[in-house]
């Protein structure tokens, strides 16, 4: 196991006119589960086979700790690959497929064996271990699939595509929470790469937010929700997502119109500002002060309401307990609480509302 740094790496498929992934400089820490979290497109294939070797990045190095392996083949970096789809040997044995990679590498024949049955166990394979591969539908055979990426114990990475797109729905929650104990039990890092925030979030240590070739922001799962460092973090993560409201610096207080909603934390220039708010945090009265709004529906989620409302142009969504009583149509105020409300220049986090202090909200 090894920390795996890229240092500068990017990669163009159209020999540098576009940028499939940005040049960027990163750690993936050993031991860590790590979700790539990004949108269709956004490079997390790219990335991922840069550091498994299957590409080699236009520009910039890649270390395994101080080893460069920029230039070392796939077979040379003892990185264990699953992908999106099942990669198997159709007409072996579910066992010889799980032993494969350590037969490869020529481990002990009891080791082996300990190993397919420890894997076999937790993914529950262990009744269909002598059938043959073939016959086995696609949810189960990627989930042996899965096993051979995880069966060999010191690898300097498990790196994980998608791995459940064809797995059944019900399953795989099960099997997340396997990937999490198996990752307790081996101390293997992981990159797991996902287009669902559900996913990511339930799975990881750290999510690692992809965007248009460049990491958007890193972080714990909490962290991203509730501190997000850009605009498109706020809307990638949460449902929904965070909302933006465009506001206004004058002096230091922070307008909506011509409400004042907060003042600013830290020092700002004048002028237009974007204000981030979550609808869990966005607070919502019938009676000023606060910023006027118009609801305009309503969704009931059973456990809670969504109250939908516009300032102005801009939508705005609140989150409230189920049965808020609010209706189309009417009036209402929205208060965005300073510890939970943030400012974006060029979609990028700039600083924090404060308090007014005494001054008027409106
Ligand atoms: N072999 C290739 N040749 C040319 N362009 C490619 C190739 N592979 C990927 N791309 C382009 O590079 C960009 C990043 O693709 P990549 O597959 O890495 O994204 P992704 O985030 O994994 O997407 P998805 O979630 O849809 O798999 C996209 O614009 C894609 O069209």
């Amino acid at each position: 196991m090894a920390d795996i740094r890229l240092e500068g790496v990017g990669h163009s498929y159209d020999g540098g006119t576009t940028w499939a992934l940005k040049p960027m400089t990163w750690t993936w820490r050993t031991s860590r589960a790590y979700a790539l979290l990004g949108p269709s497109g956004c490079g997390k294939t790219t990335l991922l086979n840069i550091i498994s070797g299957l590409i080699t990045p236009t520009v910039g190095r890649i270390f395994f700790d101080d080893r460069d392996v920029t230039d070392v083949p796939t077979a040379g970096r003892n990185i264990a690959q699953v992908f999106q789809f099942p990669v198997l040997y159709e007409e072996m044995s579910v066992y010889d497929n799980l032993a494969f990679p350590l037969r490869n590498r020529k481990y002990p024949k009891n080791e082996i064996d300990q190993r397919v049955r420890q894997v076999s166990q937790l993914l529950g394979l262990d009744h269909l271990l002598r059938r043959r591969s073939r016959r086995l539908d696609p949810g189960r055979q990627q989930i042996v699939s899965l096993g051979r990426g995880l069966v060999r114990s010191q690898v300097a990475a498990v790196l994980l595509d998608e791995p459940l797109t064809v797995v059944d729905p019900a399953l795989k929650w099960t099997l997340r929470s396997k990937l999490k104990e198996i990752h307790r039990d081996t101390g293997h890092t992981l990159i797991y790469v996902t287009h669902d925030q559900t996913e990511a979030l339930t799975f990881a240590d750290e999510v690692v937010v992809l965007n248009d070739g460049a990491i958007m922001q890193a972080g714990e799962p909490a962290e991203l929700f509730l501190s997000p460092s850009h605009e498109f973090v706020g809307h990638f993560i949460g449902s929904p997502g965070m909302n933006m409201v465009p506001g206004e610096i004058v002096g230091d207080v922070v307008r909506v119109g011509q409400a004042a909603v907060g003042s600013v934390a830290n020092d700002l220039p004048p002028g237009p500002v974007r204000i981030g708010v979550r609808p869990e945090f966005v607070q919502i009265t019938h009676a000023s002060p606060g910023v006027a709004a118009q609801v305009t529906g309503i969704d009931r989620m059973g456990a809670y309401d969504l109250v939908h409302t516009r300032v102005g142009e801009h939508p705005v969504i609140a989150r409230t307990e189920a049965g808020s009583g609010y209706q189309p149509d009417v009036e209402a105020f929205l208060r965005f609480p300073p510890d939970r409300t943030f400012l974006f220049r060029d979609q990028v986090r700039c600083g924090f509302l404060a308090p007014l202090d005494g001054r008027s909200a409106t």
